[in-house]
């Protein structure tokens, strides 16, 4: 799905109303009335103390529809006007008077001097006072309201956007923002919803489609594509019967030192598991009995060195070459990735301390062969490309990089970000129980055994992203959280592709 700006999402409610000749207050209704829908269809009448908030905008338009629909189902609902501005906007005061038909208990006015209404930690609280309208940070005292509604503990549901939180830049330290539980919001999702910095805020997220129009929405240059399911469903390569090993990649993995031949392991399972014809290993000597009863799938070759790598195996004839994962960063295992970079001119998948390495030295990294790919978690990327201010600026940075190197940059964290030059994708899958040693390396396997496969290398990189996230969730549900270890992650990728293709009963 794309991501897309907030100037780009008003234009397109605008046309919408155009092409499909309706009013914005039309437009309104039938987005608010969407929301009305799923806060009922999940409260079932329940008589929970239902407190809006509505600023003098169209999210507070938003909300005062909600609103009427509420009360017209017997909900217990009080509206609050947050009086920022004396100013209201047209669809706001059209709605304000149809609530008035529904009920006597009048909105009541929030201002400048007003004691802000108790909310109890039962309460169910929506918050309609900033959508994408915001333009300047909460502050002051509605920036007090906004903290008195996080701290009331009461559940909060956020209509579009988490009032404060703008969708194209981080709200500074001392903006208030809304804490919501839950965000329902409007056709798209927004860059915000997932950037380490300010994904908190949205809680758990639902994108409702409010029928804007398809055309337009397709014409529209995506900020950022969100990667889920159907996406990924999209770039995989089914299997053909008449194919035979020599089909699908010889990826030969570089990695290890003494202490840490696992994480080679990891990489090799995670390659094969993931479809590799061929797999080849070279390690420092020390971990050749390790990996040979390990896995018995993969072949290995071993370094003169016993303890670390310190050459590149040149006559060895791979597709694929993915370094780093437990190397550490000796001068020898440097020559090493030099020799590699020196020596091979298809695209190789780099991570750990094979990134260190690079960032230790960054002549090598006009060596990279183009569209190599390099996963670094966000450390490493630092390292990488230096210090951000925050999180908009590290992805300028990352695209400038992944431009100047013409690379591509997969840097790890809860939603991913895969940047081939401009463009920019975020992933949707995977759970926090992934954070654990060797999640990494197996990302790593997976990615490289895709590019080995024949996958274009963004495609390698997005989709094995996104599997290796699937796989996660797929172990997840069995393990539990704390449980999940990185051999989880790749003994389910199997199960994940085969998840890719499955309806989900939700969905239906
Ligand atoms: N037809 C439409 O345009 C639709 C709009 N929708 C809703 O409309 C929202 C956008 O509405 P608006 O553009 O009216 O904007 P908002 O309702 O987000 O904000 C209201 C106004 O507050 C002012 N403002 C911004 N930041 C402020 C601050 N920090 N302190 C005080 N005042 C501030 C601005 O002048 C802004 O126009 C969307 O998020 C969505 O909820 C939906 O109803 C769908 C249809
Ligand atoms: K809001």
């Amino acid at each position: 799905m794309k991501i897309l700006t907030a100037e780009q999402l008003s234009e397109a409610d605008k046309e919408t109303m155009k092409i499909q000749d309706i009013t914005s207050e039309e437009l309104m209704e039938r987005a608010a009335t969407l929301v009305f829908k799923e806060i009922h269809k999940r409260l079932n009448g329940a008589p929970i103390p239902i407190k809006i908030f509505c600023g003098i905008g169209n999210n507070g338009g938003d909300g005062l529809v909600i609103a009427r629909h509420l009360i017209q189902h017997d909900y217990q609902v009080k509206v609050y006007v947050v009086n920022y501005s004396d100013k209201r906007s047209d669809d706001f005061l059209a709605n304000y008077e149809k609530l008035k038909e529904v009920t006597n208990n009048w909105p009541e006015l929030i201002k400048e001097d007003t004691r802000f209404p108790e909310i109890g930690t039962g309460d169910f609280v929506i918050d309609a006072i900033f959508g994408i309208g915001l333009n300047r940070p909460v502050k002051g005292w509605t920036g007090d309201l906004v903290e008195h509604i996080n701290d009331s503990g009461a559940f909060t549901l956020a209509i579009d956007m988490p009032s404060g939180l703008f969708t194209d830049q981080v709200p500074g330290e001392e903006a208030a923002v809304i804490e919501a539980d839950y965000t329902l919001s409007f056709q798209n999702p927004k860059l915000v919803f997932y950037l380490p910095q300010t994904m908190d805020y949205s809680g758990e997220l639902q994108i409702l489609d409010i029928g804007l129009d398809k055309e337009l929405l397709k014409s529209l240059d995506a900020q950022a594509f969100l990667i889920d399911k159907e996406e990924a469903a999209g770039m995989y390569h089914h299997r053909r019967s008449n194919t035979h090993k020599g089909d699908y990649g010889n990826v030969l993995i570089m990695g290890g030192s003494f202490g840490k031949i696992g994480s080679v392991l990891l990489t090799a399972t995670a390659a094969l598991r993931s479809g590799s014809g061929l797999c080849s290993l070279y390690i420092p000597g020390c971990g050749y009995n390790i990996v040979q009863t390990g896995l018995p799938e993969a072949m290995v070759l071993t370094d003169e060195d016993d303890k670390m790598l310190s050459a590149y195996p040149n006559n060895f004839d791979a597709n694929v070459v993915c370094f780093g994962m437990g190397v550490g960063t000796e001068e020898k295992t440097k020559n090493a990735l030099k020799e590699l970079l020196e020596n091979f001119s298809d695209p190789v998948v780099i991570d750990a301390d094979g990134l260190n390495i690079l960032s230790k030295d960054k002549e090598l990294l006009d060596l990279l062969p183009e569209n190599s790919i390099l996963t670094p978690h966000p450390g490493e990327l630092k390292r990488l490309i230096g210090e951000w201010e925050d999180d908009f600026e590290k992805l300028e940075m990352a695209k400038d990089f992944s431009e100047k190197y013409k690379v591509i940059l997969v840097i790890k964290g809860a939603h991913t970000f895969t940047i081939n030059g401009k463009s920019m994708y975020v992933n949707n899958s995977g759970n926090p129980g992934m954070s654990t040693a060797g999640s990494g390396d197996v990302l790593s396997g997976v990615i490289t055994s895709f590019l080995g496969q024949g996958y274009e290398p963004v495609e390698a990189a997005v989709l094995g992203v996104f599997l290796h996230g699937l796989s996660g969730d797929i172990a997840a549900s069995e393990f539990g959280l704390e449980s999940l270890l990185a051999g989880d992650i790749a003994k389910n990728i199997g199960r994940a592709v085969k998840k890719l293709f499955e309806r989900d009963a939700v969905e239906e």
